[in-house]
Parts: C-alpha cells; sequence; structure tokens
C-alpha cells in the first residue's frame, strides 16, 4: 500500500486514531502491521526500517524515528526514519545529554512536547515541525532506543495517539529484542560450528574436519585432472615419552608437531589435522607421486629438528615421528576412507621397519 492509499483509508474509515470506534479500529491496524513486520525475519535495520515505513504510511505524521542506544545504553548509535520531511543529520555517536531523545532515554518515560519552541531539549530538525512525542523502547529492564514522532500539528498527540505510540514502541521493544537475540544465536552457531571441526589441544583441524576436506578435495581434484598426496604421520615412543617425561610434556609436543604439519600444508594450499591420539594427517593437494616422497622426508626432518626431548626413545634422544603416505592420481576412483588405508599400512610399514622414517 502506498502512501496515498494508506491516508484514504484511514481519512474514509477510522479518523486517525482518534477517540471512537474508528479510532480503535485504526489503532489495532496500525499495530497488526506493525506487528507482522516486527514478526518477520531479519536484519535488525530492515525490521526497523519497515516499523517505521508502516507508521509512515499509516499515520500523518512528519517522521517517525526509532533512535538506537548502544549495546552499554550509554549513547545513541543509529537511526532509522520515515515521514513526509526530512531532518538535518545528526553527529554520532549522540550522548544521552543532548535533545529530547536523550532526556527520554535518561528519564524512562514518555515526553510529550506540544510546542517544540518552548522546549530547551528540543533539537530544531526542521522548521515545519511543531509537536513531538518520544516513547522509550524497552523490553524488560533493558532500554534498546527512543521512538521518536514529529508532527507539524501542535494538537496531533492527543491521549489516543500517544497510546498508539506507546504500544508501537512496546512492538519496537520485543522486534528488536527477538532480531538481537537471533543475531546473537547465528554468532554462537558459527562459533559452536567452527569448535566442533578444530582439535582443542593442538588447535588444528580435528577428524571430522579432515573426513571433510579430504572428501572434498576429491571431488575437486579428480575432475581437474589432478593429484593429491594424504600424509599419515605418527609419533614414536610416545607412551614411553609421556611416562617419562609427563602428560603435559607429550601435549606440548603434540602441539609442535601440529605447527609443522600446518606449516607444510599451509604450504600447498592443504589442510593439516589431528587424526587421533599421537597421530596427524597431512593433505597435499597438486602433489604426485614424485612429490610424496620429498614431502613426507621433509615433514619428518622438520619435525625431528625441533629437537623435543625424548629420553625414552631408542632412536634418537628427540621426538620423531614415522611417515606413511598415499598418493591419488586423477584417474583414481577409490574412496577416501581406501586411501586412509593406504597411508595407514604405510605407516605401519614404517613403524615396523624401524620407525622414523617414511614410506609411501
Ligand atoms: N600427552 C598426550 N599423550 C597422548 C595424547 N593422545 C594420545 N596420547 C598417548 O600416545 C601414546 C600412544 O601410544 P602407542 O599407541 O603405544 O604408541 P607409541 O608409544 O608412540 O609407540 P609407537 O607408535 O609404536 O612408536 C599413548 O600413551 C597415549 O596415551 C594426548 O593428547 N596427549
Amino acid at each position: 500500500m502506498g502512501r496515498e492509499d494508506a491516508m484514504g483509508e484511514r481519512d474514509a474509515g477510522a479518523g486517525a486514531g482518534h477517540a471512537g470506534t474508528g479510532g480503535r479500529a485504526s489503532l489495532q491496524r496500525i499495530l497488526a502491521r506493525v506487528s507482522r513486520e516486527a514478526l518477520q525475519d531479519g536484519a535488525l535495520d530492515g525490521v526497523m526500517q519497515r516499523i517505521v515505513d508502516v507508521v509512515a504510511a499509516e499515520l500523518p505524521v512528519a517522521v517517525v524515528s526509532i533512535i538506537l542506544l548502544d549495546e552499554a545504553g550509554e549513547a545513541f548509535v543509529q537511526e532509522v526514519s520515515a515521514g513526509t520531511i526530512d531532518l538535518s543529520p545528526m553527529t554520532w555517536p549522540w550522548p544521552l545529554s543532548v535533545g529530547a531523545a536523550g532526556r527520554c532515554a535518561r528519564l524512562g518515560e514518555p515526553q510529550l512536547i506540544m510546542d517544540v519552541d518552548t522546549d530547551t531539549d528540543y533539537l530544531a530538525g526542521n522548521h515545519e515541525v511543531r509537536s513531538e512525542y518520544l516513547v522509550p523502547i524497552r523490553h524488560r529492564m533493558r532500554l534498546h532506543g527512543v521512538l521518536n514522532v514529529e508532527s507539524a500539528d501542535s494538537a496531533f498527540f492527543d491521549d489516543d495517539m500517544r497510546e498508539a505510540f506507546d504500544a508501537i514502541a512496546d512492538q519496537i521493544a520485543g522486534a528488536i529484542h527477538f532480531a538481537r537475540i537471533a543475531a546473537a544465536l547465528e554468532v554462537a552457531n558459527a562459533r559452536l560450528q567452527q569448535m566442533s571441526m578444530v582439535d582443542g589441544l593442538t588447535g588444528i583441524a580435528n577428524r571430522r574436519a579432515f573426513d571433510q576436506a579430504l572428501d572434498a578435495m576429491l571431488r575437486r581434484l579428480r575432475p581437474a585432472g589432478q593429484s593429491m598426496v594424504l600424509l599419515l604421520a605418527d609419533a614414536d615412543y610416545f607412551k614411553a615419552l609421556n611416562d617419562a617425561l609427563g602428560h603435559l610434556h607429550g601435549d606440548e609436543c603434540l602441539r609442535a608437531i601440529a605447527g609443522v604439519c600446518a606449516a607444510a600444508a599451509a604450504d600447498a594450499n592443504g589442510l593439516a589435522a589431528r587424526f587421533g591420539g599421537e597421530e596427524f594427517a597431512v593433505l597435499l593437494p597438486g602433489h604426485d607421486a614424485g612429490q610424496a616422497w620429498h614431502a613426507a622426508e621433509s615433514l619428518r626432518t622438520r619435525i625431528e629438528a625441533l629437537a623435543l626431548p625424548n629420553p625414552a626413545s631408542s632412536l634418537a634422544q628427540v621426538v620423531t615421528v614415522s611417515v606413511g603416505g598415499a598418493v591419488s592420481g586423477p584417474d583414481d576412483t577409490r574412496e577416501a576412507k581406501a586411501l586412509i588405508d593406504v597411508a595407514d599400512r604405510a605407516l605401519y610399514v614404517a613403524k615396523a621397519s624401524g620407525r622414523n622414517r617414511v614410506q609411501i
């Protein structure tokens, strides 16, 4: 419905919310429309804009705006408005010590200004404005902002009209409350989703993220005619290390190994993951059989070069890893599981043939 339509309907039927049954019917219709907009899904800005648009379409106001407070409730930070006139722009943030809206927020009570020329707090935004009504937008104890309505008619804000705006402010408060909850939930969900993909000890991808990445990589690389390499690196004599130097030292070693795996993966735009326990996986997209051994050997030597003490190792006095690798060419039809199995068997061979070595 356009502004003209709304005015026609209002004039013919309801008398713009003034006393009597017509006024009640109009108020109910406006509240129903505001409520519909308030319940729409979407970002807060869009919801607020639709609400002021509805009010401006239904009532002959010069300006209707929602002035939002910051999270701490210490200053206004944003305004969405609609109406027939423009107001001069504000400077943001707008402190609560300033203006009739600031007074409304400070006192937490509606403010009726019958004649703007006599109110010392009124900030003149347009000389056509004669009267103003401001209502706190509060949900339970939290003040979200102020509903600001300005009129060119000094007699506009009668009891019925003020009652209507009080009710509209309540609906806006509910809309803002739910939009903010929805936004907070979205952030929390994204954070949970991210946490569910990360290994808590090392901060690199966990097994779930690895499985997804391997599937996605195979689906992406094979049609593009590219190979990839999967390396599984398992720390040697790790139980003995834990027994000798304690679990916390073991944890430190795992974090350091994860760092080397992550760097190796990053060099190839790949992914490093904690495969489980003291075992790590590195995915190297674009690597072929010719590069696999070199990549695995480089990983092994970089971890040995960390020189993390492992006095319990019969191989060296430092932490070492055995590495098993599998190569998947573009014509390979094996599933991810089969590829893991190949790398796992190669790892077993590396362990069985002495540890601290590579088997592809
Ligand atoms: N500190 C620490 N140790 C872990 C963690 N996860 C698994 N481990 C330990 O890693 C050790 C793995 O032991 P094994 O599977 O016997 O392997 P290993 O002693 O490294 O022997 P090889 O692999 O045959 O060289 C176990 O003692 C686990 O408790 C962890 O998050 N932190």
